[in-house]
């Protein structure tokens, strides 16, 4: 066994990379009220790949901006390692998500004018750090993008521009990365790649993937599967298959329609 993957199981085990306690978010007031997520308590393992699931207006997209930071929370706590994110000022927040946490989008939101490995290097650019050269070329590795680094994105298939989306996320090492559908607009091949390459990517690199889907076979590329339902979390499956999510979907769905 290599020593990463030592690392990864040993992270695994114990560290919490970001967590939701009582997190409550509301929408609106009155007649438009939405109570979008209700008292979620969440933890997501440092070194594993979760997927977040449940049906459409569950609150999935949500529960991730609340604990990205990318959204404010009506009562109860997000953090990052130990940072709360609750209460942290504008500038701080947006340092906070600048360096520490990594996004991938359903749409690659690469710059068509940058080469793929500027679009790689591009928020550390922004933020005025340098990339550690060695975790650059085993990023680039792992997601496959060696002999394509030149490529703009118009070069490049969807599934490629992805994997220039995940290596961006990941080029600056975060604490936590997070993805909302980043297979959405892929077709299956190209989409199973990117999840081999989100998975190689904690397994081999002991990064912290979080995933918003809606497909069983993408949540089966994770450690865990966690089920919303109706802003709260209804269930927790350990390493998913997607035989496995598909027939809890199943059974949930029927519930829905019998009840
Ligand atoms: N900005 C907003 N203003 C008002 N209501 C909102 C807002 N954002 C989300 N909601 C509501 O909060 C609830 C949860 O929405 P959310 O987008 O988190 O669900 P989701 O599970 O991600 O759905 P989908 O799978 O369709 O993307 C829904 O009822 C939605 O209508």
């Amino acid at each position: 066994m290599s020593s990463y993957a030592t690392a990864t199981r040993a992270a695994s085990t114990g560290a919490v990379a970001a967590k939701a306690t009582d997190l409550t978010k509301v929408y609106g007031e009155g007649e438009t009220r939405v109570v979008a997520l209700d008292h979620v308590s969440v933890e997501f393992g440092q070194a594993e790949f979760t997927a977040i699931m449940g049906p459409s207006g569950s609150g999935k997209s949500t529960l991730m901006h609340c604990m990205a930071g990318l959204d404010t929370v009506t009562s109860g706590s997000a953090t990052i390692g130990d940072t709360e994110l609750t209460g942290l000022r504008d500038k701080r927040l947006t340092q906070l998500r600048r360096d520490r946490v990594g996004f991938i989008f359903q749409t690659f939101n690469l710059l068509p004018t940058l080469n793929a490995l500027e679009n790689i290097r591009l928020p550390m650019d922004i933020a005025g750090r340098k990339p550690d050269p060695e975790w650059l070329k085993r990023v680039i590795a792992t997601v496959g993008l060696a002999d394509r680094l030149r490529h703009r994105p118009s070069q490049l298939s969807g599934g490629q521009q992805q994997r220039v989306a995940v290596a961006r996320a990941l080029a600056g090492k975060p604490d936590i990365i997070f993805g909302d559908e980043p297979t959405g607009n892929l077709d299956s091949r190209a989409g199973a790649e990117v999840l081999g390459f989100l998975r190689n990517s904690v397994r081999e690199l002991g990064q912290t993937v979080v995933m918003v889907t809606h497909d069983p076979v993408a949540a089966g590329y994770a450690d865990r599967v966690v089920f919303l339902a109706d802003g709260r979390v209804v269930d927790d499956m350990a390493d998913p298959t997607a035989e496995r999510v598909l027939e809890h979907m199943k059974r949930y769905d029927v519930k829905g329609r019998t009840s």
